[in-house]
């Protein structure tokens, strides 16, 4: 794993993500990676992890065994096709695109190849994405080798790919969606006294800890919410104001929204 050669096309937000994972997680040597865009200096800061640097997406894959594609959806037909003459034989293909297919991406190479569809979420960058991982011709040896890989930079799971819109959603939106509760939270913090530095060190601990406790228990977070309600008491005061103003409903609805846009995504 370590002399794995792999290519990342499009340092932007997931790819640039992506190599801080694999170098915190240690398992591929950092000049064993080789970062893409065409405005290299947006991810000089990089450097200082000792990877690979290229704006020639052909030369970037030369070599590779494995290429990572984390340009935008709309990008991947046109980079598909331009870097397929240079990929070698037997080269895994990760599509990170949401919303695309592995056929469509797989088509565009003159040969076949294993290509898998990945979705992970921004917290790849410190080891903690939920990934899901779809495979498309490829072997279990492919399968294993990739789940390896995602599963060194938080949980991978091999699902179907008819179910990666829903979990394009669910995990890769999600951390969004779960950012924009904290803010929330933070500016009710900042409206009961707190600073927004406090708030947000109070409201981060808070949700880690929620996380962390249906992580450790397994419970249903409804029977962790009846241990916090007293009856009569304060928290349920405040989380049936939050269901009469309609959050569950609005949480359920952006995810719909989102689940029908990634759905129909061309
Ligand atoms: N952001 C997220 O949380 C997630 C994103 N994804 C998917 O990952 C992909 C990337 O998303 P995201 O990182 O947010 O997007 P960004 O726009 O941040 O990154 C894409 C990068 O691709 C580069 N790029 C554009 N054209 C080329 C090219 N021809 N060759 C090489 N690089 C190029 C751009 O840089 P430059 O203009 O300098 O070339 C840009 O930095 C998308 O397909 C998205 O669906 C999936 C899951 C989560
Ligand atoms: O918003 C998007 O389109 C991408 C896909 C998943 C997360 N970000």
């Amino acid at each position: 794993m370590k002399n794995l050669k792999i290519a990342i096309i499009g340092g932007g937000n997931l790819g640039s993500a992506i190599a801080k994972g694999l170098i915190t997680a240690d398992r591929v040597s950092p000049s064993n990676i080789t970062i893409t865009r065409r405005n290299l200096s947006a991810i000089s800061h990089l450097s200082e992890f000792g990877v690979e640097f290229e704006s020639n997406n052909p030369k970037a894959v030369a070599g590779a065994q494995l290429v990572m594609l984390a340009v935008k959806p709309y990008l991947i037909d046109e980079v598909a096709q331009e870097i397929s003459p240079y990929v070698a034989p037997g080269t895994i293909v990760v599509s990170l695109a949401a919303g695309i297919t592995s056929a469509r991406v797989a088509a565009h190479f003159n040969q076949v190849l294993p290509v898998f569809c990945v979705m992970p979420n921004t917290a790849i960058a410190i080891g903690e994405s939920m990934t899901f991982v779809s495979s498309f011709q490829a072997t279990k040896e492919h399968e294993a080798l990739v789940m390896d890989l995602f599963n060194q930079m938080g949980t991978a799971l091999l699902i179907p790919e008819a179910q990666m819109a829903a979990a394009t959603v669910l995990a890769s939106c999600g951390i969004a969606y779960a950012m924009r509760y904290i803010r929330a939270s933070m500016e009710g913090g900042v409206q009961m006294g707190f600073t927004a530095a406090l708030s947000q060190q109070i409201v981060t601990q808070t949700v880690k800890g929620a996380a962390q406790l249906i992580a450790h228990s397994g419970n249903h977070p409804e029977a962790e919410i009846d241990r916090v309600t007293t009856p009569g008491g304060i928290t349920i005061e405040g989380l049936n104001e939050m269901e009469h103003k309609g959050f569950t409903s609005s949480v359920i609805k952006g995810l719909m929204a989102a689940f029908n846009k990634v759905k129909n995504a061309k």
